[in-house]
């Protein structure tokens, strides 16, 4: 796996990351919210660069210009509900993509340290031969990306693979790393240390759906 770690270098990324986990700053929901988004496009940029291109001609009022131009290949696929505004950060630069949505939770059995990822909602144009780019802001463990994977595998097999992520746990990418193809990419603002015993990335921030959308009741 390729995996880009974009907070090793420094830039305005790094006061968007700083934003999320302030736990003064991140009461304010709406701020919470455009952060994901903001970082979205900055990692879709990123992504930009290693997309196909072909030449194409544009008329201009004066004359003709040729130039490269990305390839409009992409699915966006976003796991619910955190992912919301990474996606729509990633889908203001990539404004002609196909999109997915998949609802991916941790469900908690007899105590908060054991659960299990249900994945309920789906729905997923033609993935074959597509560039497929998957979201969602918190990678802890990894398992709600490869659950999500899973899901994905009938609607056909994507030319190139993209995770999105903001924060992740060194376990996290351990494991999208063992349970993906080599070939596939990892872009990532930050990756922090430790998982604590209840499955949340630490320092991390929290509860990113939660934190975007209000808290929920458990089911
Ligand atoms: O890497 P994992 O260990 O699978 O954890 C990461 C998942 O946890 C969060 O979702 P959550 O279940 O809190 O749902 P929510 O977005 O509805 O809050 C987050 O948005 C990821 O989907
Ligand atoms: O730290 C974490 C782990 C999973 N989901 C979150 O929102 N935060
Ligand atoms: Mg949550």
């Amino acid at each position: 796996m390729y995996i880009h770690n974009l907070s090793l270098q420094n830039s305005v990324l790094n006061t968007f990351i700083s934003e999320m986990r302030d736990l003064g700053i991140q009461k304010d929901r709406m701020r919470f919210r455009r952060n994901i988004e903001r970082i979205g496009a900055i990692l879709a940029y990123e992504i930009s660069k290693s997309l196909s291109y072909k030449t194409s001609t544009v008329k201009t009022p004066l004359a003709h210009c040729t130039m490269d131009l990305m390839e409009n290949d992409i699915v966006l696929c976003s796991i619910l509900r955190a992912g919301v505004p990474l996606h729509n950060g990633l889908l203001n630069y990539f404004d002609k993509a196909e999109n997915a949505f998949i609802s991916a939770y941790r469900h908690h059995k007899e105590n908060p340290e054991n659960f299990e990822i249900i994945v309920e909602y789906l729905a997923c144009p033609d993935l074959e031969n597509k560039t497929l780019i998957l979201a969602d802001p918190m990678l802890a463990t990894g398992q709600s990306m490869v659950a999500t994977f899973e899901a994905l595998k009938p609607f056909g097999k994507p030319k190139d693979v993209h995770l999105v992520s903001v924060i992740g746990a060194n376990d996290g990418v351990d494991y999208v790393k063992n349970n993906f193809c080599k070939n596939t990419h990892l872009w990532i603002a930050t990756i922090d240390d430790t998982l604590n015993s209840k499955g949340y990335i630490v320092p991390g921030l929290g509860d990113a759906g939660d934190l975007a959308f209000g808290k929920k009741l458990q089911q």
